[in-house]
Order: C-alpha cells, then structure tokens, then sequence
C-alpha cells in the first residue's frame, strides 16, 4: 500500500492511499481521515460512498466533513467508485462504467473481472483498514446518489456489520428508475430477479431491516422525481414498520453544497451509534 497525499485538517490527517486490489484485479484509492482521537485510542470508522462520476477526492475537498469528524472521533473512509484503469471494461457514457459501479457485483460481461465493488467495500477494503489504521472494528455507512444506493444495500443486507446507515439524496429503488435499470442490465444481466439485492426498497419490503435509517433529500434536486424517489423509500419503511427519519430538505440540489450543509448531523448521528 502506498500514501499519494496527506494533508493537515482539523488537527486530523487526511490521507490517500494506493493499493493493489484482489477483488477488482486492478489498483485503487482511495481515502482515509484520521481524527486526532486516533493518537490516543483507537477509533471507529464510517465509510462514505460517492455518487456517480466521483472517485475518491470528491468527499474529502467538497463536504468539509473533517470537522465533525474531528470533534466525535470517527475515522472516515471514503473508496473510489468504481475499479480503474485501461485494462478495466469502460462506457463512453457517464451512468456506466468506470465511475458508476454501483456497488453491486457484476456477473456479466465484459464488466465481470473487475467491476465487485460489493465485495470490495464490504470484505477487502474493511480487512485492509483494520489491518492498517488505527481503528476498532465498529462501522457505519452513508453515501450520496448512487453511493446512498450502495450505503442503504449494504447496510439492509449486513445489519450486524454496520451499526448505522445514512444517504444523501439515494437511489431507493434502482429496479425502478432509468439509472438503475441501464446499469442492472448491463452488469447483472436481463434476470430482474438477480436485481432485487441490490435494491433498498426491494430489500426492505422482502423482510430486511436496519435498526433505523437517516436520509436527507433535497427538494431542489434534478434528479429527485426520474432517479432518486424518496417516497418509494418512505412508503417501505411505513409499510414495514422500520424506523426511518426522511427529511425532505427545501431548495436544495443535488452537489456538494448541499452534502456540507447537513453532513455534521450525519456523522453526529453515526457517532452516536458507533460509540454505543
Ligand atoms: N454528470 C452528470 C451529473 C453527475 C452528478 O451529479 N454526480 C453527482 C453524484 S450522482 C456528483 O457527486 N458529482 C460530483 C461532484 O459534484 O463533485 C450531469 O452532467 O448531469
């Protein structure tokens, strides 16, 4: 594993490290915020998904999320999105490919070999943060976009593995909107069945559940009512009685700008349950 970048931040380091993955068979980055906690005892760690065309520097220069990291002491990890390289099967359109791994495991081709982002964020990329920083081993997740997809699935299908889950602006259902439904067939193939783990709504109304649930949605979104569809998460949780709290945010879009307005209360929210 190799540093490419450490920088001073809220009295932390944020680093990002290289690394040959075995489970994309291609090398990643991504990111890591130590808080200044960490040089006393070790700390827990939340992982944070991107959306979209973001690799791992978005997170780390956009949502200013160092400070409330700093101030609960929570270590922060935020991965690439996709596998990477010239070897690694590409799209020339933005919502596929390198990029837009969606956090699932692919079973077609060309996409197979190397796009498991599902497997990477839940099993490689855990194993080598426990291995290499100074961390307990509590975890919770969030994410924006295609990253709340990933944060909401991982979470819905490994409860024991993280003790809490938040998302900005989430794909809920992906079976059901044009982003998903393009990057499904593509990566799993035309089974809509194989679709459904991969799928919050869907899981939630099969029986899987979290302890509780935290989404902010901006209601000045473009991409609200095609891509995203909150109230098909909120219907799900009522009908399944899973605690949720769904805040539909006035004005606000889908950027960066409006990640930094309420991503102090998301971490608070994750240290709250990280430190139980
Ligand atoms: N490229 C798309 C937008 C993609 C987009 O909004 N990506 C979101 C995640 S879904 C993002 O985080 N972009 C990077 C950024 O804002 O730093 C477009 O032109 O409509």
């Amino acid at each position: 594993m190799q540093k490419v970048e450490e920088h001073w931040v809220c009295g932390g380091l944020q680093q990002v490290w290289r690394h040959d993955s075995h489970t994309l068979n291609c090398a990643m980055q991504f990111a890591v915020f130590v808080p200044p906690q960490a040089s006393q005892a070790p700390c827990p760690v939340l992982y944070w998904l991107s959306g979209l065309t973001c690799n791992e520097q978005n997170f780390i220069t956009k949502a200013g999320a160092q400070r409330y990291a700093a101030e609960h002491g929570v270590v922060l990890v935020a991965p690439d999105t996709s596998p990477r390289g010239e070897g690694v099967a590409d799209d020339a359109a933005w919502d596929l490919g390198q990029g837009a791994g969606f956090y699932l495991n692919a079973t077609e081709s060309p996409w197979k070999p190397h796009y498991q982002m599902y497997d990477y964020v839940l099993n490689e990329l855990h194993a080598l943060v426990l291995a290499s920083f100074p961390v307990v081993d509590k975890r919770s997740v969030s994410g924006h976009s295609m990253g709340g997809h990933g944060a909401l699935v991982l979470a819905l299908r490994n409860p024991h593995a993280f003790c809490s889950v938040s998302a900005f602006a989430p794909i809920v259902a992906p079976t059901q909107v044009p982003w998903g439904e393009k990057a499904f067939s593509a990566y799993l193939g035309e089974d809509r069945a194989a679709w459904q783990q991969y799928d919050a709504v869907a899981l939630i109304n099969s029986g899987h559940r979290v302890k509780d649930l935290l989404v902010d949605q901006g209601l000045g979104d473009n991409f609200y009512e095609e891509q995203l569809k909150t109230g098909l998460l909120k219907t799900a949780c009522e009908q399944q009685n899973l605690p949720h709290t769904i805040r539909l945010q006035g004005g606000y879009d889908h950027s960066y700008y409006f990640i930094a307005t309420f991503v102090g209360e998301h971490i608070a929210w994750h240290a709250k349950h990280l430190c139980q």
